[in-house]
């Protein structure tokens, strides 16, 4: 466990300093019959780095909605310097020095990165026109006084922006003016190993000049390579605060979840002789001559750095981007590429990375989102069987402990996460033989990933071909019995169960080159 004090600190000041603590004083929110958040009391001291942990739909980010001004809270109150503030808008939350990094940032596609950065603030000439000298001079200054001028051109358009650097944006919208409190809401999800060193550095320099840091994030490495404290929300409630130096996995664990899941990975290896996927020589226009093959029962791990082309390989094989040569056949048979639907029919499930934008009906129920691709399943003389749809739903809603009222609840009131395990429970239900799953656990609590981890286990035990995308080398290292490595859209070997660890992983993913240099290449 790194402790954040060795740090050498950084001379450059990126803010004014702030002196004083923020926090929250008994307060809740309620939405409908849904109880966000009940009588939270929680202190974010100057100077210091407070993560936010807690099961999907805990509360966080409403806690942290209240702080924006989005959201009004139902009862108690927010301070700032010690004092309480009101805040009816995100412009009040602005001016209280509140700032939060959301996880989707909100860019302006067809103006340069210096505009989104002082957009509502830019400099202006005679005649109300733009003063482009004055915001080449100002946005130069800042992108050298952060650190950013390396990483980020500021004549980019929003709509060329990687993720990552769509991230600096907002953050540097975040330090106009006096910042002092600074929340980040899973700000690592798209961003390279490393770029999130770039991320770590710069928080350990707002820490460094007495800004009250506020992390929010599911990843426990991230929490103690970072966090001076971790406040635990459940159900809603303040279920704790540690100090980051005397608590450990298993205490959150049990604070979070209210039980121990020490044993998180183990299952029987099950893997056949029966080949089910074979993947030969396959090229697209990411990935090259890629041979593979999964057979029923056997979970493959498929790891890499971001941009290695992992994600694109799936999405050709689920028919989304276009296959250039190469042969894919499922139980003998040719895949027809290129055909999504055709595709699903044959056999071959994708749980997309991108799962809210690609694959949900926000308007729709629970209900609804996870029997859409069982229908044919559940469609007998012509009508759709209403109560085994019902118990389908509600079973791996149980499962995936979904935090709603009911299966009847509209997707898009569900917490992100939620959301998330809404989209992999329709793919679970489906049982396909061959499922890909691209990044399941993203942004999925500890105890959802407990039961993913066994639903995956328990359609290995039943014969489904299954592969695993995954940033995570824990994960990956846990699932599979055979971990294939990508790097730069060609696989680079491939390791057994027993001769995987994450160094030989990682040399793989970086055979012959280093991280890439630009941040954020595609996913
Ligand atoms: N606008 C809304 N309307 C109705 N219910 C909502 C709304 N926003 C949040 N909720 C509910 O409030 C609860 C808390 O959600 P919140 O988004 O704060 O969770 P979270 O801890 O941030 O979860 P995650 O880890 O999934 O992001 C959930 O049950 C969610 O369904």
């Amino acid at each position: 466990m790194s402790r954040a004090h060795d740090e050498k600190p950084d001379p450059r000041p990126p803010t004014a300093p702030a002196p004083g603590s923020a926090g929250v004083r008994n307060l809740s929110k309620r939405f409908g019959a849904v109880q966000a958040l009940s009588d939270v009391t929680l202190d974010f001291p100057a100077g210091r780095v407070t993560a936010l942990m807690g099961e999907n739909g805990a509360g966080k980010s409403t806690l942290l909605k209240i702080l924006t001004g989005d959201h009004r809270p139902t009862a108690g109150s927010v301070l700032v310097d010690g004092a309480p503030v009101q805040l009816a808008s995100p412009t009040d939350a602005h001016r209280a020095g509140i700032r939060i990094i959301p996880q989707e940032p909100e860019i302006i596609p067809h103006v340069s990165v210096a505009e989104n950065v002082y957009v509502g603030a830019l400099p202006r000439a005679a005649g109300r026109r733009l003063d482009r000298a004055e915001l080449r001079r100002r946005i130069t200054a800042d992108l050298v006084r952060l650190g950013f001028d390396k990483v980020l051109d500021p004549d980019l358009l929003g709509s060329e922006l990687t993720p990552a650097q769509r991230q600096l944006v907002e953050i540097m919208r975040a330090l106009t003016g006096e910042a002092k409190v600074i929340a980040f809401d899973e700000p690592t999800s798209s961003l390279s190993e490393h770029e999130v060193d770039a991320l770590f550095a710069l928080i350990r320099r707002l820490r460094a000049d007495g800004v009250a840091v506020v992390y929010v994030s599911h990843r426990m490495q991230e929490i103690f390579q970072l966090a001076d404290r971790i406040a635990v929300l459940r159900d809603g409630a303040l279920a704790g605060i540690q100090d980051a130096a005397a608590t450990s996995e298993g205490d959150l664990v049990r604070l979070m979840v209210g039980r121990d899941l020490s044993s998180m990975f183990s299952r029987p290896h099950v893997a056949t002789d029966r080949l089910v996927l074979d993947v030969r020589g396959l090229t697209t226009d990411d990935v090259r001559d890629i041979d593979l093959r999964i057979h029923a029962g056997e979970v493959v791990g498929l790891a890499g750095l971001i941009g290695a082309g992992r994600s694109e390989l799936a999405l050709a094989l689920a028919g989304d981007l276009p296959v250039h040569s190469g042969t894919v056949t499922l139980d003998g048979r040719p895949l027809p590429t290129g055909r999504p639907g055709a595709v699903i029919r044959a056999g071959l499930g994708l749980a997309p990375e991108e799962r809210k934008a690609q694959a949900l009906f926000l308007h729709r129920s629970i209900r609804d989102n996870t029997s859409t691709v069982v229908l044919e399943r559940l469609r007998r003389f012509r009508f759709v069987k209403r109560a085994a749809e019902r118990d389908l739903a509600q079973q791996y809603t149980d499962r995936l402990r979904v935090r709603t009222p009911s299966i009847e609840h509209e997707v898009r009131k569900l917490s992100g996460g939620n959301q998330q395990k809404v989209v992999l429970a329709r793919w679970l239900a489906r049982k396909p033989k061959v499922l890909i799953l691209d990044e399941p656990t993203r942004g999925i609590d500890v105890g959802a990933k407990a039961e993913i981890y066994r639903i995956i286990a328990d359609l290995a035990a039943e014969g489904v071909a299954i592969l695993v995308i995954s940033s995570e080398l824990p994960e990956v290292l846990g699932l599979a019995d055979r971990i294939v490595v990508m790097q730069n859209g060609r696989i680079t070997g491939e390791l057994d169960r027993a001769d995987a660890t994450e160094e030989a992983v990682l040399s793989l993913a970086m055979a012959d080159d280093i991280a890439p240099a630009t941040p954020g290449a595609a996913a």
